[in-house]
């Protein structure tokens, strides 16, 4: 790899680090103010519904647009730069293959772009699974061998960041697992890898790390475990008119909060205390207490409301 070559050497220095990163387009804030520090090694999945703002954040990191504020450093040098020293590549989504070229062509065509020696060719085929069908046209290939050349085209400056904004959008499953399983072999040779997806289960089943964004903020960051634990958590509902976000997160207990019309909701670990408080100090009444599993959490944390401002 080739950060020994470089300045971001410095111990303790962050594979990214947000901060207070906001992006404005026109009348819309995609991403209002998020901070994130993410260390070498990780495998983050940022997991959010659509617009909640992760290519945004993905684009940032790959230094194709700026913050309208805050910070964005990748191994401590700004995104643009961390490109061009080979420190970060990217999957994406859609575009940028030629149908008549075979996968080792495509690959090789890249290497010779890059200025990469012939043996990388070789070795971004095989981390990639792609040995079997180097001598395919990539029109012939499926979406997910054709993503996974993408992916072999991404490792040939053996980069120490990977990112890949909804890899597997449009693949069947089996080719979802096929591209994961690359992913995740390559990964444990201590690669970082930041993913952007819609799939719980894909954040859950590959990441180290979970950073559910929702209209452009981190509403919830942590191991798969803890993100689990905190989605398993209860809820609890109530009919009060006029209550407001900062009374709802004055309540011992509360974690998160969410008003819509005349209904709250109330969400922590301690429902019961929390009821208790609701009956006997506000005017809140009509109390519901619900669990939630974890999908049911995820739409809860992630969905945009339609009274949403
Ligand atoms: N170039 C742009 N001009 C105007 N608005 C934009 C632009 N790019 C993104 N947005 C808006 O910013 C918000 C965040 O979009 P973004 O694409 O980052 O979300 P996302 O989480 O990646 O969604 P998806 O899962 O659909 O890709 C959306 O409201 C989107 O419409």
């Amino acid at each position: 790899m080739t950060l020994t070559d470089t300045a971001a050497t410095a111990t303790g220095v962050a594979a990214v680090d947000l901060d207070g990163v906001v992006k404005r387009f026109g009348a819309v804030t995609a991403v209002d103010g998020i901070s994130l520090r993410i260390r070498p090694g990780e495998v983050v999945a940022l997991l959010g519904p659509n617009g909640a703002g992760k290519t945004t954040t993905v684009d940032m990191l790959l230094g194709l647009s700026q913050p309208s504020s805050g910070r964005v450093q990748v191994y401590g040098q700004r995104p643009h730069d961390a490109v061009a020293l080979g420190l970060v590549s990217a999957v994406m989504q859609t575009g940028g293959l030629l149908k008549d070229y075979t996968v080792e062509e495509t690959v090789r065509l890249t290497a010779v772009l890059f200025g990469k020696p012939a043996t990388a060719v070789g070795e971004a085929i095989e981390r990639a699974g792609l040995t079997d069908v180097a001598k395919r046209l990539v029109g012939k290939c499926s979406g997910g061998q054709q993503q996974r050349l993408r992916f072999a085209m991404a490792l040939l400056p053996d980069p120490e960041l990977l990112i890949l904004d909804e890899p597997t959008t449009g693949m069947d499953v089996a080719g979802r697992h096929e591209f994961w399983s690359a992913i995740r072999d390559d990964a444990r040779r201590g690669r970082t890898v930041i993913f952007a997806t819609h799939y719980l289960e894909e954040a859950d089943a590959y990441a180290d790390r979970v950073v559910f964004v929702r209209r452009g903020r981190i509403v919830a960051d942590g191991t798969s475990a803890e993100v689990k634990a905190l989605a398993a958590g209860r809820t609890v509902r109530a009919t009060w008119p006029g209550a407001t976000e900062a009374e709802l997160t004055a309540i011992a207990g509360v974690e998160r909060t969410e008003i819509r019309g005349d209904s709250v909701w109330l969400h922590g670990n301690d429902t019961d205390s929390i009821a208790r408080y609701l009956l006997t100090e506000t005017g809140a009444r009509d109390l519901e207490i619900t669990s939630r599993n974890l999908e049911d959490a995820f739409l809860a944390l992630t969905a945009d409301e339609e009274t949403a401002s």
